[in-house]
């Protein structure tokens, strides 16, 4: 090539070494070719810039640049990028494995057809399992164990030969076959770091930690109304999970939303199921504000000030018992417990939410 003649190439194709812009085909005209080959161009917009439309090498990633920090999550674009530049190797965590047991004499396998007088389906097993794995962990079924101490405690250490993790439901409050708490620290030698928080759904969560195996192990014991124990998977096993897989963000993320209706407030802090809706686009006016304030000062305003919080519509009765109310949710409300100046919170009140499932 020499000045006044180009050829033609493919995008992502080498672009010859005397050449220094690229011209899309669009710009260009054929105004004499000998059926073969084009014989003149005309180039009907001229390339603003030395460089136009050529990517360098080293425009993407440099020598030395830092793409991956540690802890953080191989997802489709960074395992692309592994990918894209050929590495063949890295060093990852290893899923942790959990262990999901359900407790209680009154408990059926789900699939049961005629549940006896009394008996109820094992919800929680299923739920609990289906949440470890969308998070990303190995969860390993342990079965329904009956409210008996020598069987629990069988079931128990069995666990145990599979994780290091087991979450169990059932048998944490106060009734005369809850054992959990008294096995865990009493036969088995743990430490019950909590037994009790403050919290609705979920009060009678426990943690305890112990050896066995000459390994740390750790339970979750959660209540067993049916919520309880998946509001407080969410809360409590999945950021000890995430801390084992090597996340360096472990809890939820917290948002800002706003009530679509008002809400009374409970004795305890109160974790209220809710799905949310999008707010509607701004108006014009607000849009010109929004992005003349954007320019001027280089901020986004205050979101609320754009009525741009998303609702939140509470997924109907909150009973621990209403496992239906988890449907559909994409976040926790966190609302405080009621006190002498606050009963209840009005509708489009800003609360914050744990989020847990995509928005
Ligand atoms: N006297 C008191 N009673 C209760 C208290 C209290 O403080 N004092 N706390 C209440 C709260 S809050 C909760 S939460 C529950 C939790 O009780 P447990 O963890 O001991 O759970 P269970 O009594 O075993 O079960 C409660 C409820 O949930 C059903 N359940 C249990 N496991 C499953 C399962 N795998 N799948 C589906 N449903 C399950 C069980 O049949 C009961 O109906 O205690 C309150 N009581
Ligand atoms: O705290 Mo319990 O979980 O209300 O039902």
């Amino acid at each position: 090539m020499t000045n006044g003649q180009c050829v033609r190439v493919s995008t992502g194709a080498v672009v010859p070494d005397c050449a220094d812009a690229v011209v899309q085909v669009e710009d260009t005209e054929i105004v004499k070719h000998d059926n073969k080959e084009e014989l003149i161009i005309k180039i009907k917009k001229a390339p603003s810039r030395i460089g136009q439309d050529i990517r360098k090498p080293g425009d993407d990633m440099r020598k030395g640049d830092l793409l991956f920090d540690v802890g953080c999550i191989l997802s489709a674009g960074e395992i692309g990028v592994i990918n894209e530049i050929g590495l063949k190797a890295v060093a990852v965590y290893r899923r942790p494995k959990v262990c999901v047991m359900s407790t209680g004499n009154e408990l059926v396998e789900s699939m049961t057809e005629e549940i006896p007088p009394g008996c109820i389906r094992d919800s929680n097993r299923p739920q609990l399992l289906a949440l470890f794995k969308s998070l990303g962990f190995k969860p390993i079924d342990a079965g329904i164990a009956p409210d008996r101490r020598s069987d629990l405690v069988v079931a128990i250490k069995n666990a145990f030969g599979y994780a290091s993790v087991l979450v169990t439901s059932g048998g944490v409050s106060m009734g005369e076959h809850d054992l959990l708490k008294d096995i865990l620290e009493n036969d088995l030698g743990f430490k019950i770091h909590f037994g009790r928080v403050w919290m609705k759904p979920g009060m009678p969560a426990t943690f305890a930690t112990g050896v066995i195996g000459a390994e740390l192990r750790c339970v979750f014991a959660l209540p067993g109304n049916p919520v309880s124990s998946w509001a407080c998977a969410h809360l409590f096993a999945a950021p000890l999970l995430r801390h084992l897989a090597g996340h360096l963000k472990i809890y939820n993320s917290r948002i800002y939303v706003k009530l679509a209706d008002g809400v009374k407030l409970g004795e305890r802090p109160e974790y209220k199921r809710a799905w949310l809706q999008m707010p509607d686009r701004m108006t014009g006016e607000m849009q010109d504000e929004f992005w003349k304030t954007r320019q001027e000062t280089g901020q986004v305003q205050k979101e609320e000030q754009f009525e741009l919080l998303p609702i939140a519509h509470i997924t109907g009765g909150q009973l621990s018992s209403r496992l239906a109310s988890t449907i559909g949710a994409n976040v926790l409300l966190e609302l405080p417990q009621k006190s002498d100046g606050l009963a209840q919170l009005e509708r489009g009140k800003i609360v914050q939410a744990f989020v847990i499932a995509p928005i």
